[in-house]
């Protein structure tokens, strides 16, 4: 079907657009050339809601201040429109030369504060037309008394006028009477007529918005007196253009003053979307049209010329208006005023706003800049070694290094994919979080590996593991920034001896990434590994997603690097934005709302970015939580009618969908356009971690606490290969239990009891597996947790052992003691050997369980261990049946 808005111009209407914001010009580009729109028109209102209501305009404001400090905002205001009119201009300027001047203006209106000031109107318009420096500019002014001579005055000096704010008959008239001075005065200035234009604008809406009002209840004219009245003015246009006074001025090039209808967005949405649009419809006017109601016209709109017709009809609705004493003249000199004001309030709303954003750009441009400058003085707190941070600011320069290395990635991945099906990658936190979420949400590009990551000691997961790989197939990437973690080694080793059976080169199905001079580094040369990718020193574990930890099994899957660093570049760009999403402003509200208590940071995410939900929970919670402070991380819980107020949320959607409704106040919503764009999130927490961890005073680069339950290992750990660990309270059937912290009780139940008891309403609840990775043991987890999280009304979060101690496990012992953990455990046969070990993994699990439960004892967190030496599921399923029916 034709487009609507293109038939428009069949009747001599000119279709302007009522609405102008930077990031639509490219859309206004596009309605331009394809000939939806001729025109455009701001006004006050317009320009409050483009600037105060986006980050458009940030980047220019910051230039703009950085330039020069001591800009007003006046000034500010200035420069952000007169850019925004001028690119206007120049993208209509076609329209113009093509017209030959009827059409192609855009409009800028003088300061509403100057409406009853002919002096000041005179003056500013003079000085917005000349520093716009466009000749296709109206400047408008408003249709007062103090306006009319200021019309005069600025036409006789050849610039264009769109004059607002007209609702009356005798606006008309002024206007139109003021409109021939200015070109009578022009012409004795020797200007020239037909270089000068003019429109007068009549609003329509709102004249119907105060009459409705006045009709009785289902009047037959409500919706139509506004109509009806333009349609009268129009026809005493055609008589006034009629006249010889004009005609003089005609013969020396001047146009008539277009009359254009303005405020014509229907307000009552019982009237027809287009209503205004279609009645009005006719001969040498304009339509100034708001965005909602031009995409009506182009869906449904019906262009005909009406504007000249059914005027008997006209007749009637004025005659019904007389007859019930409603006073038209008296309604529209109040809504003139009205509309005065309302552009006043819009005015002074915008200048609010820019001062606001003016100190908060100062503000965020500090801690920015200070950032990007690596400036240590952001974390210089009490108990903070400076020197440590200093050697982990890296990651601030990671996107931009990593760009200069795409192709040579990507080469080594094209020689990987020619030789193997499979990449399994081992290593535990910041070595391997990211490299899953790109294979969960990019998957492997065709004709590339695919990826498994294995971040346990679970001798269960990691026989199934093995037995699903075809090793003649697989590379392993050895992924480990220490080189020295226990379970990346013990899992190199079991993996080396396994490839050993198949291969004879077994270092040539292996790749380490590293730090320079690491043990790893020697294992690797020792057994002349396929390739050893060095990291970046200065870069910590969970910040170096960009670096080659990140990168390496990125591209290997043929994941798209470029999108990724591109969309982290452009994140790290505009680090001084204002807005509550950009990574600074983030920060600095996770760690105020921390400070008062909020601090279950809760995420929503898109089922798309369900993954992404593990790397973040680790930067977070291994960032925050130390010295008795934290933001705990929240993912993969149910949405629920209401919560404690420790809550924040953030939300993350993409593409078309819909975030759902989230009953909080502290709600923040980020939108990707698409999935490429996750390289900027990875960004983005890292930037508001570090941030929040100013604002929380502490030092986000480091893990305390993590050492702590490795010592306890390590002491539980005998040479004998077996684990000894005190504490066992009741032991039945086949369960072992034991606890900490928590009052006694005498039987299993009694034991859970004291624990959930002791739940207070900013606790959260954790539940730390050491089990299997399995979805129905995920499943059952998951129930109990949902459990608690409604019973109690408190965050909850799921943990598999080892992987969590090198994520929330910092935070469980580092934060201020709010955690209640419900630590399980479970005896596997099969036992795994390491080679080359006096352990197999079997112990080591349980020594990092045990060690771990020691130092949660030992920092007097509430826990209880739940060991099961029987049937795993048959144990959590009445471990479930327990909790849903007796605690
Ligand atoms: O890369 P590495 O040295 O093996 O460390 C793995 C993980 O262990 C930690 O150092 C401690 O949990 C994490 O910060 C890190 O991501
Ligand atoms: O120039 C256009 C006017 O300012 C605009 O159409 C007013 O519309 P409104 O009545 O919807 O605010």
């Amino acid at each position: 079907m034709a487009n609507p808005l293109l038939q428009v111009q069949n009747y001599s209407q000119s279709i302007w657009y009522d609405n102008i914001q930077r990031s639509l010009l490219s859309k206004i580009k596009q309605m331009i050339d394809e000939g939806e729109i001729v025109g455009i028109t701001s006004n006050p209102t317009i320009f409050d809601k483009a600037i105060g209501g986006s980050n458009d305009y940030d980047d220019m404001m910051t230039e703009l201040l950085e330039n020069n400090p001591q800009m007003s905002i006046k000034e500010l205001y200035e420069a952000l429109v007169i850019e925004d009119i001028r690119e206007a201009a120049d993208l209509l300027r076609g329209v113009y030369d093509a017209t030959s001047g009827v059409d192609g203006y855009v409009s800028v209106e003088v300061s509403p504060d100057l409406a009853h000031d002919t002096e000041g109107t005179i003056k500013e318009a003079q000085h917005l037309f000349r520093t716009i420096d466009r000749e296709n500019v109206m400047i408008k002014v408003p249709a007062t008394k103090e306006g009319l001579p200021a019309i005069t005055q600025i036409i006789g000096q050849g610039i264009n006028v769109n004059v607002t704010l007209m609702f009356a008959m005798q606006d008309f008239l002024d206007v139109a009477d003021a409109y021939l001075s200015g070109l009578e005065l022009l012409d004795k200035n020797g200007g020239k007529l037909d270089g000068v234009a003019s429109v007068a604008s009549f609003f329509i809406s709102r004249m119907d918005s105060a009459v409705d009002k006045l009709l009785p209840e289902n009047s037959a004219i409500a919706g139509k007196v506004a109509i009806s009245y333009a349609k009268n003015v129009y026809q005493k246009a055609i008589e006034f253009y009629a006249s010889q006074r004009f005609k003089d001025l005609e013969a020396k090039g001047a146009r008539i003053q277009r009359l254009l209808w303005a405020s014509t967005g229907v307000k009552n949405p019982a009237y027809r979307d287009v209503l205004y649009m279609e009645e009005l419809m006719g001969e040498n006017t304009v339509n100034t049209v708001p965005p909602h109601t031009l995409d009506a016209f182009r869906d449904h709109g019906n262009a005909a010329s009406r504007v000249g017709k059914n005027l008997e009809e006209v007749q009637e609705v004025l005659a019904k208006v007389q007859e019930l004493n409603i006073d038209l003249q008296q309604i529209a000199s109040k809504l003139k005023e009205d509309g005065v004001a309302a552009f006043s309030k819009s005015f002074a709303s915008l200048m609010q706003t820019l001062e606001e954003k003016k100190a908060k750009l100062g503000e965020k441009k500090n801690l920015a800049a200070k950032l990007l400058e690596k400036d240590c003085s952001l974390w210089d707190f009490p108990g903070v070694n400076l020197d440590e941070v200093r050697e982990r600011l890296g990651w601030l320069d990671s996107v931009r290094e990593t760009q200069q290395k795409i192709s040579d990635l990507q080469e080594f991945a094209h020689e990987v994919r020619e030789k193997f099906s499979a990449v399994v990658l081992l290593g535990m936190g910041g070595s391997s979080l990211a490299p899953e979420v790109f294979m969960k949400i990019f998957g492997n590009k065709s004709g590339y590996p695919s990826l498994r990551v294995i971040d346990t000691t679970n001798p269960v997961t990691i026989r199934q593991y093995l037995q699903e790989m075809d090793l003649a197939k697989t590379v392993f990437v050895v992924s480990s920034k220490s080189g020295g973690t226990i379970e990346t080694l013990s899992l190199y080793k079991f993996f080396f001896a396994e490839v050993q059976k198949v291969s004879s080169q077994p270092g040539q199905h292996f790749i380490a990434i590293t730090d320079p001079g690491s043990k790893l580094e020697n294992i690797a040369n020792e057994k002349q590994f396929l390739r050893t990718f060095f990291a970046p020193q200065d870069v910590g574990g969970r910040y170096s997603v960009f670096t080659v930890f990140g990168m390496v099994p990125a591209a290997l899957i043929g994941a798209p690097l470029q999108n990724i660093l591109d969309s982290a570049e452009k994140i790290q760009n505009s680090l001084s934005a204002t807005d509550e999403i950009s990574p600074v402003v983030l920060g600095t509200t996770l760690g105020k709302l921390a400070t008062q208590g909020k601090n279950k940071l809760t995420f929503v995410l898109s089922d798309q970015l369900t993954p992404f939900a593990d790397w973040v929970e680790q930067l977070v919670a291994e960032s925050t939580g130390k010295i008795g402070k934290g933001v705990l991380p929240v993912a993969g819980e149910h949405l629920q009618e209401n919560y404690s107020n420790d809550r924040v949320f953030v939300c993350v959607t993409v593409g078309e969908e819909k975030a759902p409704n989230i009953p909080s106040d502290n709600v923040l919503h980020i939108h990707l356009e698409n999935l490429t764009d996750l390289g900027g999130e990875f960004l983005r927490w890292q930037v508001a971690t570090a941030i929040c961890g100013s604002v929380l005073q502490i030092n986000p680069f480091d893990q305390p606490d993590v050492e702590l339950a490795k010592i306890k290992a390590r002491e539980l750990m005998s040479g004998d290969g077996s684990v000894t660990s005190g504490d066992v309270k009741i032991v039945r059937d086949d369960l072992e239990i034991y606890s900490a912290n928590i009052d006694e009780g005498t039987n299993i139940e009694g034991l859970l009891c004291s624990l959930l008891s002791s739940i207070k309403s900013s606790d959260y609840f954790a539940v730390m597996a050491y089990l299997p990775y399995d979805e129905e043991i995920t499943n059952i987890l998951q129930k109990i947790r949902c459990h608690i999280q409604q019973k109690h009304n408190i965050a909850t979060t799921i943990g598999f052992g080892p992987r969590f101690l090198h994520s929330t496990g910092q935070l469980h012992k580092g934060d201020d003691n709010s955690g209640v953990f419900l630590q399980i455990t479970h005896s596997a046969q099969d036992k795994l050997a390491v080679p080359g070990e006096n352990y197999d993994f079997n112990t080591l699990i349980h020594a990092q369980a045990a060690g771990d439960f020691q130092a949660l004892k030992e920092k007097k967190r509430r826990v209880l261990r739940y060991h099961i030496n029987g049937k795993l599921l048959v144990a959590l399923k009445n471990l479930l049946f327990t909790m849903e029916n007796d605690v």
